[in-house]
């Protein structure tokens, strides 16, 4: 553990955000200062499983076969508390891209929702991660020695900074491989410097941790009246990997502080799944779905997936393929029996264990997720609020479990007018009407614009529910879930809408009356606006509004067209149809137009039209004028 040189010692400047990263944690996370020893135990055993992994190849780098191990201790007279590992290391570059930069996506987002309240805030960093700066909530200083595996004894490098905007980094001569942090300890932080104190939070923290964390044994002297340290080291925790425990010997504390050690997250998760499965194939899976979703599950390149162990060796982060991609919000360990230890992503993509592992995964988590919907609805609610939207994407990727997943989605409807998602597709089915055979829906750019839909007016007036569709992914869940319990779903601004079974006798014939007296009116605004529309006809949607737009059963929805639109992508012209309400007033003033005013009132009822459907006008300045032009007659 000694560095002699500091020559080619340089200074440099941490990354903006690092700054203010720095002072926000050790401002809001202070009342849960404790954690910086988990991330750093956290960090040493992951230093210590990339070892491993790369030791496969290269046995070389394990310089001799010590025990891999992390060791605490601390130091009194030098007000310091030192975490060593005798993992993988860091190389000078290594060094300085790990600890003076956040390379994480969402970091943006992240800085962006702090608001300066403090709870809110350590609630936030918590999400997005603390990792090694956590050390700057108990020290004034800290100082890394650490080599690379691999490199020679003189190649060390010695990091060091107060947390305050730069570091100095050095080249260090350093025997063993590995990482020492040393902390050096705030003047008011004397109660780390105790050996009960610090096993008691690494019990709390840190049993789950596969390696031996280990401390000097101590004993009472009584000359001195204290515990003093002996030079002999003893391990203070169970050192088996978790997930390789029976469940019964593991409590509800250990498994959340597991989930906290696999997924960087400052939560507790929402629930979890542990299971040994034997047969065909054989693996052990723990696997967790969290609270909230993380900052980046929106970003493409984001890190997502769980860790790959192969009979207890760590093989890999974030891989893919051991889930389908609309179960990406899941953490946790799958630890396979039966793959090669040198397995590579490509041999994931071929590989039928892999593929057996993913099936069985899938089918865990569906479970989960229902046991959660049917036995603890807040829970669940919390789940769609976090992660709904990714896993609609699951009724187009995964068609084995599309009955499974589209029991569990949720949608907002006409039966609360509330904005909030909790309408199962079960329960729209009991509530069906007498008659109805289909299950209704509307899509929107926004709930407040479902809402006010003038397609929902008959359904108001029959008392028929209908789902109001308004996230980004709904438009293309629906292009793969066409039915439910054998029901189709269906636009209720699509087609000719067949409320007939719904329809007593009596409105069908007054339906029939109206079309016909009507005629006329349809046959002149069909010529006014031929350009424009595919058709005109009486409505049978209406009720308040004067008309509407309506498109064709199979054609793209306005809302889609706009979607498309707006992502850059062509998406075809299609000339919708005009409903009108004729016995809406504002026909009969239409009807009484003379011959030179009537293209004028047409195209303002189909602009009119357009507009309560979100549409910018094609034409918005001519509207205007026409507007104008009728108001002042
Ligand atoms: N003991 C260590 N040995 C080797 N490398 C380390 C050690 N501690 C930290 N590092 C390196 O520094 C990087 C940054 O660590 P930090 O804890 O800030 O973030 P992280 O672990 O990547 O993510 P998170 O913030 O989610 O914990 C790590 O990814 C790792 O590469």
């Amino acid at each position: 553990m000694t560095d002699s040189s500091t020559q080619s010692a340089e200074t440099l400047g941490f990354q903006a955000e690092v700054k203010q990263l720095l002072h926000l944690m050790i401002h809001s996370l202070y009342s849960n200062k404790e954690i910086f020893l988990r991330e750093l135990v956290s960090n040493a055993s992951d230093a210590c499983d990339k070892l491993r992994f790369e030791a496969l190849d290269k046995p070389e780098l394990l310089e001799g076969g010590e025990e891999l191990a992390i060791t605490i201790d601390y130091d009194k007279d030098a007000h310091t508390l030192t975490i060593s590992d005798n993992g993988i290391g860091l190389s000078r570059e290594e060094a300085v891209a790990n600890l003076g930069t956040i390379a994480r996506s969402g970091t943006r987002e992240f800085f962006s929702q702090l608001t300066g309240d403090k709870q809110k805030d350590a609630q936030l960093i918590g999400q997005f991660g603390v990792g090694f700066y956590s050390s700057f909530i108990v020290a004034d200083k800290v100082t890394v020695i650490s080599r690379r595996a691999g490199l020679p004894a003189d190649q060390g490098v010695r990091w060091e900074s107060d947390g305050q905007g730069e570091f100095t980094i050095a080249q260090a001569d350093k025997a063993t491989r590995g990482t020492d942090i040393i902390l050096h300890l705030r003047a008011d932080e004397d109660e780390l410097l105790n050996g009960w104190k610090l096993r008691e939070i690494l019990r709390r923290y840190s049993d789950h941790i596969s390696l031996p964390v280990r401390m000097y044994k101590e004993e009472w002297d009584s000359e001195k009246s204290e515990q003093v340290k002996t030079a002999e080291l003893e391990s203070v925790n169970q050192a088996s990997a978790l997930w390789t425990r029976s469940k019964s010997d593991i409590t509800d504390e250990q498994y959340k502080e597991f989930y906290k050690h696999v997924s960087h997250d400052f939560e507790d998760p929402l629930a979890w799944t542990h299971n040994r499965v034997e047969g065909r194939s054989e693996y052990t899976q723990l696997l967790y779905i969290p609270k909230r979703a993380p900052f980046d599950l929106w970003d493409r390149d984001a890190k997502r997936g769980v860790k790959l162990y192969v009979r207890r060796v760590f093989i890999m982060d974030d891989a893919e393929q051991l889930l389908p991609n609309y179960l990406r919000f899941v953490r946790g360990v799958i630890d396979s029996a039966d793959l090669p230890l040198n397995v590579s992503r490509e041999i994931l993509q071929e590989s039928r264990d892999v593929r057996a592992i993913r099936e069985g995964s899938t089918k865990r988590i569906l479970s989960l997720l229902e046991e959660l919907a049917e036995n603890r609805a807040e829970d669940y609610a919390l789940f769609w609020t976090g992660f709904g939207q990714v896993l609609k994407e699951g009724t187009g990727e995964d068609f084995a479990n599309q009955e499974r997943i589209a029991k569990l989605l949720r949608f907002a409807s006409t039966h609360s007018e509330d904005a909030t998602q909790a309408v199962s597709l079960t329960d729209y089915v009991g509530r069906m009407k007498e008659g109805q055979d289909k299950i209704y829906y509307v899509t929107a750019d926004s709930h407040a614009a479902a809402l006010a839909s003038p397609h929902l007016e008959v359904f108001r007036k029959k008392g028929i529910e209908v789902l109001l569709l308004s996230d980004r992914v709904d438009e293309w869940m629906l292009s793969y879930l066409r039915e439910f319990d054998g029901k189709s779903l269906v636009s209720v601004a699509k087609g000719g809408l067949e409320l007939d079974d719904l329809a007593d006798e009596e409105e069908k014939k007054r339906r029939a009356e109206v079309a016909e007296q009507f005629k006329p009116l349809v046959e002149r605004l069909q010529k006014s606006l031929e350009a424009r529309v595919k058709e005109v006809r009486t409505s049978s949607r209406l009720v308040d509004s004067p008309a509407c737009i309506v498109v064709g059963e199979n054609e793209l929805s306005p809302h889609l067209q706009r979607m498309l639109q707006a992502a850059g992508q062509s998406a075809p012209d299609i000339k919708p149809t005009l409903e009108i309400n004729p016995e809406h007033a504002l026909l009969a003033r239409i009807q009484a137009a003379s011959d030179d005013q009537f293209d004028e009132w047409a195209n303002v009822l189909l602009d009119q039209a357009l507009l309560v459907e979100g549409n910018a006008l094609p034409d918005a300045a001519g509207f205007v004028q026409r507007l104008n032009k009728l108001l002042l007659q």
